[in-house]
């Protein structure tokens, strides 16, 4: 089955497009305002207009208010919400009734004990999204460029339905689809040329790649 492929952190119309012309399924927005990828929710809006009934339009947010979730949802319209920090069970539960939306929790790993509060999300989150720890230092909880291990989400249940994130590229993103069961990819830096800038050579690279992985392996000698 192909992947979902979300391109995060779009702050341009080219790139908005490149991705969609792709095939991209999912385009996201970050609403972090220590990240350069950081956008405006007015701005988000208009570059999203494209991508409505193409792909889905995911808002990224960290421990985000209600006040500022209503903001984001109000003027981008969002069909999914990304919580991209320490947000509780019981806090998914109240966004998700105040606003209507599915929401992708994601999960920042490093070592096996990272993933063993994904149980209390389960019935709750409607996608998972495993994404590496920021390293020491970093002011940004995602975002950072770099992968963690992925053999750990070999403990991950089979019926959990989860993206896979964390410094995925052209060269690693057909490893990383054989050998974990995410169903979808997100990428941000492996797609720019400097922080927060995206390249369309690079997305259309890393799309060459994921095509690449999918295809069928041909019979050798006939
Ligand atoms: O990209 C950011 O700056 C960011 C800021 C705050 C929360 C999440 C952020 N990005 C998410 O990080 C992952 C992986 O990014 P990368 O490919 O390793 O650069 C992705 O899910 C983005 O949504």
């Amino acid at each position: 089955m192909k992947p979902d492929i979300k391109i995060c952190g779009l702050k341009t119309p080219e790139a908005v497009d490149r991705a969609l012309k792709r095939g991209a399924t999912h385009i996201g927005f970050i609403f972090f305002e220590k990240s350069p990828r950081y956008i405006e929710p007015d701005l988000a809006a208009k570059l999203a207009e494209p991508a409505r009934g193409k792909a889905k339009i995911v808002a990224v947010v960290v421990d985000a208010t209600n006040d500022e979730l209503d903001e984001i949802v109000s003027l981008l319209k969002p069909d999914i919400l990304q919580l991209h920090g320490n947000e509780s069970p019981e806090h998914v539960l109240t966004i998700k009734a105040l606003f209507g939306l599915p929401v992708m929790k994601v999960f920042s790993v490093r070592t096996a004990d990272d993933l063993k509060r994904v149980e209390a999300y389960v019935g709750i989150a409607d996608r998972f999204l495993f994404d590496a720890k920021a390293p020491k230092g970093s002011e940004l909880p995602g975002g950072n460029g770099i992968s963690f291990d992925w053999s750990l989400l070999g403990w991950i249940d089979e019926s959990i339905d989860y993206m896979l994130s964390g410094g995925l590229n052209k060269n690693n993103v057909a490893d990383a689809l054989a050998n974990t069961k995410a169903r979808g990819i997100d990428v941000s830096s492996g797609v720019e040329s400097a922080p927060g800038v995206k390249s369309v050579a690079m997305i259309d690279e890393f799309f060459d790649a994921v095509e690449t992985a999918d295809a069928p392996v041909m019979a050798s000698g006939s």
